[in-house]
């Protein structure tokens, strides 16, 4: 498969992109709603989710943590003098995309530089943004007047993947404290890597081209990305340790397949193994957002507590110094100004490409414009900025 670099260009913002949440009681019911539009989630997946929001307070913590790590990418970029506003819109709540891309338009911006909150390769963490700024290009009129780039997927990026062997070092320290208080320091930990679970399907599509199909021995590009950044970090942390790969927050209905196993069902087995403490990483995460603290400090705390195992959750990359950094880095390997040649990738799979192949995360729900994909025109074209 063709691995594309972009040339470097000249940008006058960078979009920090993210997810979007509610920020109140009464915006839960339409934040769901924005999210599943199209998606075939069953209504008793929504009334169970509503609940994780109505627990606190309606309010996800996601848009708090995007507006940190908006300030924290303002600093970074001023502390090594570049010159780029940072824009913030989301795919499912306000500020939303087609808003800030007309407001950006209106400020006399003509070619944005988007930084995503996800790292990794599937159609939830790349493709869906890129459909959404294509469409929103669409919709706005703003196509050939807007352009539109994206930095490349930065799941094994140092920046990312650093902050992980750090938490999950720490976090391993803390589980084997625990077990000493518990009077059992010779008891087995595990090391539980946690994603989000994907159908499959999505899954096979990840990061794939419709013309040049790649087999991966994993799986996916998505499992075998999850599967070597673990091993990097663990190569790092402890190599005799044990760990594996988990999934969380299936949703979808039940006949069709999603990623497994489950994070709960795994702790179970473990449990039967004799082992006596979890690790829980959140790998597939940047901050966290409700599914970190639902699925993995309630649920699966629960689940680990009830089964007496010792249990400890590693930080999300946040707005940790490396993690801002190496955003930063990221957005310098595609300007002229402030140039960076290395791509620098913690694992063999990347760096991965700047632009993907075409039909890559693969929308089985009908085509969308799209940018950032070859053989796409969309939101690449622009006018002279008008200085
Ligand atoms: C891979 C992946 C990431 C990680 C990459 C990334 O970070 O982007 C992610 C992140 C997030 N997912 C989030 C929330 C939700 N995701 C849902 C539904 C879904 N997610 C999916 C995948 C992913 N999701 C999928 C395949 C679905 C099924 C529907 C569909 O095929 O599109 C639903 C509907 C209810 C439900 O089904 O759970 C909600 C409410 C929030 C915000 C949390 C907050 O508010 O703090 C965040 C950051
Ligand atoms: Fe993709």
């Amino acid at each position: 498969m063709s691995a594309p670099i972009a040339a470097p260009a000249h940008y006058d913002a960078i979009l920090l992109a993210s997810f979007g949440g509610p920020e109140g009681q009464e915006d839960v019911i339409p934040f769901l709603r924005n999210v599943t539009r199209g998606r075939g989630i069953p209504d008793e997946r929504l009334e169970e989710v509503s609940h994780h929001y109505r627990a606190n307070g309606g309010i996800s913590p996601i848009n708090a943590q995007n507006r940190a790590l908006k300030s924290a990418l303002e600093a970074e970029l001023a502390s090594r003098n570049i010159g780029l506003p940072v824009l913030w819109g989301n795919r499912n709540w306000d500020p939303y995309i087609p808003e800030v891309l007309t407001s950006a338009y209106e400020a006399g911006h003509r070619r944005l530089l988007m930084v995503t909150t996800s790292a990794y390769s599937c159609y939830s963490s790349c493709r869906q943004y890129r459909e959404d700024i294509g469409m929103a290009l669409t919709e706005t009129g703003l196509d050939g007047k807007l352009a539109v780039d994206k930095v490349r997927q930065y799941f094994d990026h140092p920046g990312f993947v650093e902050p992980f062997i750090e938490g999950t070092a720490a976090s391993l320290a803390r589980v084997r404290a625990q077990l000493v208080d518990a009077g059992s320091p010779e008891g087995q930990i595990h090391v539980l890597f946690a994603t989000h679970s994907i159908p499959t399907r999505d899954a096979h599509a990840a990061g794939n081209s419709v013309n040049e199909p790649r087999e991966f021995a994993e799986g996916s590009a998505y499992v075998a990305q999850h599967l070597a950044n673990a091993a990097a970090i663990m190569d790092r942390v402890d190599s005799e340790q044990p760990w594996s790969l988990v999934y969380q927050s299936r949703s979808g209905a039940p006949h069709v397949p999603w990623l497994e196993p489950d994070i709960n069902d795994a702790i179970a087995e473990l449990a039967d193994k004799g082992i006596k403490g979890v690790v829980v990483v959140p790998l597939g995460f940047v901050s966290d957002h409700m599914e970190v603290l639902w699925d993995l400090d309630t649920e699966a705390k629960e689940t680990s507590e009830k089964l007496g195992l010792a249990f400890d959750r590693a930080p999300t990359p946040s707005t940790h110094h490396k993690f801002v950094s190496g955003l930063v880095d990221l957005i310098c390997e595609r300007t002229v100004e402030n140039h960076l040649d290395d791509r620098p990738a913690m694992t063999d799979l990347g760096p991965w490409f700047d632009v993907c192949n075409p039909g890559c995360c693969a929308n089985f729900r009908g085509e969308k414009p799209v940018i950032s994909e070859i053989g796409s025109s969309v939101g690449r074209e622009c006018a002279p900025a008008e200085l």
